[in-house]
This record gives structure tokens, C-alpha cells and sequence, in this order.
């Protein structure tokens, strides 16, 4: 929501594509938001999840044999974390690497679902997150529902520039 707050152009373009898909009611149903019925919608929340991994350094993993990876020794039994923070803002993987911009997801192949290494919110291989569906069709539900209710705007006439938007740790 911050995200779209600051981007009112990208809000405007989900709120009419929700919007158009709502055929009855106010409110957008589950089984309303298809990759044909609303691809924006997906291309927000992929673009959400690369630029703010709520997993940044993904689960702490355990090298079992001894590895070499990309010339580096790794020895059996090393904690590994991966910091998908910065691979989803590496410059030589992403165009414009820390702007938020769905429109990159929408002529693209690249997904979440732990085939295309350069974004990995949810893990990859065989530890990947089995929540990931879950989760998409919650935010995905929520965010349509919220997106058209209300005209959203940033508090006491605030320019989006002067948002905020750093991450920091929360715990
Ligand atoms: C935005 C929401 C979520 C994100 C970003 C997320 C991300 C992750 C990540 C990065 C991992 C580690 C994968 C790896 O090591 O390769 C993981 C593991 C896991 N997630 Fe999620 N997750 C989310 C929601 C959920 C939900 C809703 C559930 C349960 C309903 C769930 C259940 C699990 C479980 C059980 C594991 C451990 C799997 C294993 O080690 O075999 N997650 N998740």
C-alpha cells in the first residue's frame, strides 16, 4: 500500500483494473483475480515482494557436504544465510534495480516459485515455502479489496519523495 501510495500512477492502474473486474458488488471475489482477469495486480505484488522480501536473508540453511560456489570453499556444516534483499536489487538482474515498478513482471517469465534465481522471496529448492499460495491469494484478496474502496493518499498533504520508504530491521 505504502508502495502504491507513493506511485499514484501504479495505484490508478490497479484500481481500474480491479475495478473492471468487479462485475457485481463492491466487494472483488477470490476466484475474480486470474493471470488473464488481473495481471497488474500480480506484477504489484511480485514487485512488492522483490523490493521488500518480508524474508530478507531468507531461513538460516546448513552446508551438509563440503561445497565450492563460484570459487569460494563453503565447509560442511557452515551456516549460509542468502540475502535476498540484495540479490532482488542487483543492478546486473534488474533494470532500474530500486524503483518500484510492476510493469517489469508483466512481458516477463521471471516468478517466484523458485525457478529463476535473481528472485527468491519465498526460498527455492526443496525447503521453498509452503505457504507461497496461501499467501498470494490472501494479499492478492486483501489488496484488490482495499485498492478500489478508498481514494488513498500519504497524511498532511506529504509529497511521496518525502516518504520514507528505508528498510530497518524490526525485531
Ligand atoms: C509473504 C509471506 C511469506 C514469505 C515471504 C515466506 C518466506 C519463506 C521463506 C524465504 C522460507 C525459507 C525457504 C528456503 O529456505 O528456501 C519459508 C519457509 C517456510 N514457510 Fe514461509 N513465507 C511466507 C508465508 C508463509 C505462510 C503463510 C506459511 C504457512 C501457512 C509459511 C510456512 C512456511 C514453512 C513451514 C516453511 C519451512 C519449510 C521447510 O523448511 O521445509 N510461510 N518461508
Amino acid at each position: 500500500m505504502s508502495e502504491l501510495i507513493k506511485n499514484p500512477t501504479a495505484m490508478r492502474k490497479l484500481q481500474d483494473e480491479v475495478c473492471k473486474t468487479e462485475s457485481s458488488g463492491i466487494f472483488a471475489k477470490a476466484d475474480m483475480l486470474g493471470a488473464t482477469t488481473t495481471p497488474y495486480l500480480k506484477a504489484v505484488v511480485k514487485e512488492t515482494l522483490r523490493l521488500h522480501p518480508p524474508a530478507p536473508l531468507l531461513l538460516p540453511l546448513e552446508c551438509m557436504p563440503d561445497a565450492t560456489v563460484l570459487g569460494y570453499h563453503v565447509a560442511k556444516g557452515t551456516r549460509v544465510f542468502v540475502i535476498a534483499w540484495a540479490i532482488h536489487r542487483d543492478p546486473d538482474s534488474w533494470h532500474a534495480a530500486d524503483k518500484f515498478l510492476p510493469e517489469r513482471f508483466l512481458e516477463s517469465e521471471v516468478d517466484f516459485r523458485g525457478g529463476h534465481f535473481p528472485f527468491i522471496p519465498f526460498g527455492a529448492g526443496r525447503r521453498i515455502c509452503p505457504g507461497m499460495q496461501f499467501t498470494l491469494s490472501t494479499i492478492e484478496f486483501a489488496l484488490a479489496n482495499l485498492v478500489p474502496t478508498f481514494d488513498w493518499e500519504l497524511s498532511d498533504g506529504m509529497a511521496p519523495e518525502e516518504h520514507d520508504m528505508s528498510d530497518a530491521p524490526g525485531w
